[in-house]
Order: C-alpha cells, then structure tokens, then sequence
C-alpha cells in the first residue's frame, strides 16, 4: 500500500447543553458548548470501512446530555472529567479522550426575592477547559478568551529599535488595552492526588490576571503580560503553566490641529487592525511546558 493512517480522532463536536439544578425556588444554570475528540485503536475503519471500533458519534452526544442529568454539572473541568474517564475506561479501542469546553456564564438578574430564576448572560469573558485522558495521566488546561481591559494611563513605549522603516512616536502616556486569550495548565495529573477546586482556582486566576493588569505600571504590553503570568504562578500552587495572546488594541491620537484644537491625550481613534499581538508562556522554575505554541491550536 503507498500510503498509510496518520494521526486521527473522532467524535461529536459543540454539544450545546444547559443543565438547571433547582434548590428549591433558586436555580442554578450551567451553559456549556462541549466537544468530544476520541482516538485509539481505529485504524480499520479508516482502512476498511469496519466500524466494529466505532463507538457513534451520535452516542458521544447522547453521553454529555445522559451525563449531566445522571451527574450534574459542578464545573465544566470536573464534567470533563467525568466524561473522558468514562470513553476511555468503557470502551477498549478507544485509549484516548479529549473534551474541550466552553462555559457561558449566567448572573442572577437580582430583583429582591423574586429572581430565584432570572438570569443576564454575562458579556464579559467565554471559559475555557481541555480535559485529555489517556488511561492512566490527566492534563487539565483551562483558560478564558474575549475578555477586554484597558489602562487609561500608567503606559509607556519607547527606548525601541529604530530603522529607515520606523515612524512611530515615543509615548510617555499611552492607553494600554487589550483582548486577553490565556491558558493555564493544572500539574494535577493523576488520581491519586487531590482535584483542586476548579471553581474557585478559576475565580482567582482571573482575579490575580485582572489585579497584575491594573497594577502594572507599564513599558510595554510584554512586561505587562509576565506580570499576570508570574501573578497566576506565584498565588496559585496548583498551576505551574500560563500562556497569553494579546493583541495589542492600539488608540492613536487624533491630529486635531487642523481644528485649531489641542488634543491633550483626550481625543483617540480605536483601531482594530492591523494590531500587535504579543504571545508568551510564563512557567513554573524547572517545568516541561506543555500548552501549544498557538492558542487557536487549543
Ligand atoms: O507594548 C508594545 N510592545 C511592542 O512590541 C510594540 N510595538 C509597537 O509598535 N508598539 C508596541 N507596544
């Protein structure tokens, strides 16, 4: 045969499911987008045509809704889990399971005493998670994307590289924003240590993101980027990994002289491209890294 079965996977792609757990008159509302990716032993039917391996896609799907009925969504890491634990462990030829998530998040409306079942999509950020499990080790890479923040003061660039090409100004006070694209990945990697409490682990690392964000004092979008990664690494033990895509959202001063006014850093043209985009990995001292070089590849 010329030619032979590289690398391949299968399985049910974006699984919108929407679990409501009722505590009485108060609701709680899980809103998630999940993708099953299984592969293992499934070189026949690529090669014959023989689905004697092939567990349906469509039973993948039946599996996520079957499984936030019979166990509920307490976080979409530990629903993850559950899911690429039970592909791996029911099914011989399958020997490696990957589910990616995204999490929609829901606030309560709250109208006092009768909001127990009202929600307002929250425009802020998509949560992500990739579960991978391969019978015997875990790799748990969470993460979030679209989420927008901007210091109107507190930036500077200049002291750059200068050729022929180079026209840009020097900037003492410049606007610093940016669309944050981050991954962090959980060392927790096997059963028999403790889960972290993925709930809270996520609530912080945004927190710690946001606070190394505004804090910074900034001389350029890279050193504002090691600083919310080395704040994840240095409060939070249980993640020894944290990647970044930011694209540089850049504001431009708007020449007003023709107006006979004087832009006095109040007057700026957002522009949405081109844009900079800065990437980096921020590790734990003496860790293998491990998340893919370009996000969209996770
Ligand atoms: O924070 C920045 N980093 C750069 O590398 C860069 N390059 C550029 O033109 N503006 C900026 N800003």
């Amino acid at each position: 045969m010329p030619t032979i079965l590289g690398q391949n996977q299968y399985g049910k792609a974006e699984n919108r499911v929407v679990r409501i757990t009722r505590d009485g008159a108060t609701h709680h509302i899980k809103d998630l987008n999940v993708s099953v990716s299984l592969s293992g032993d499934m070189d026949e039917v690529h090669y014959s045509g023989s689905n004697a391996h092939v567990l349906p896609t469509d039973t993948t799907k039946n599996t996520v809704y079957a499984f936030a009925k019979e166990h509920g969504i307490e976080s979409a890491e530990q629903f993850g889990i559950h899911l690429a634990r039970h592909f791996v462990t029911s099914q011989e030829p399958i020997r490696t399971a990957r589910i990616r998530i995204e999490e929609y998040t829901w606030e309560r409306i709250g109208t006092a005493g009768e909001d127990e079942h009202s929600f307002v999509r929250q425009g802020q950020e998509t949560r992500l998670t990739q579960i991978t499990y391969d019978g015997s080790s875990w790799e748990v890479v969470s993460g979030l994307k679209d989420l927008t923040v901007m210091n109107s003061t507190n930036s500077e660039f200049w002291g750059y590289v200068k050729d022929k090409y180079t026209t840009l100004p020097e900037a003492y006070d410049r606007i610093l924003a940016t669309e944050v694209s981050a991954r962090w990945r959980f060392n927790w990697s096997d059963d028999e240590q403790e889960t972290p409490d993925w709930e809270t682990s996520y609530a912080q690392v945004k927190k710690h993101m946001l606070q190394a964000f505004a804090e910074t004092y900034s001389l350029s979008l890279q050193q504002t980027l090691y600083q919310m990664g080395s704040r994840i690494i240095e409060n939070r033990d249980e993640i020894d990994e944290v990647r970044f895509s930011l694209p540089n959202k850049h504001h431009f001063l708007v020449d007003l002289e023709p107006f006979g006014l004087k832009n006095d850093n109040e007057v700026y043209f957002a522009a949405d491209r081109p844009y900079g985009l800065i990437e980096a990995t921020v590790l734990r001292d003496g860790v293998e890294p491990g998340i893919p070089v370009d996000l969209t590849n996770l």
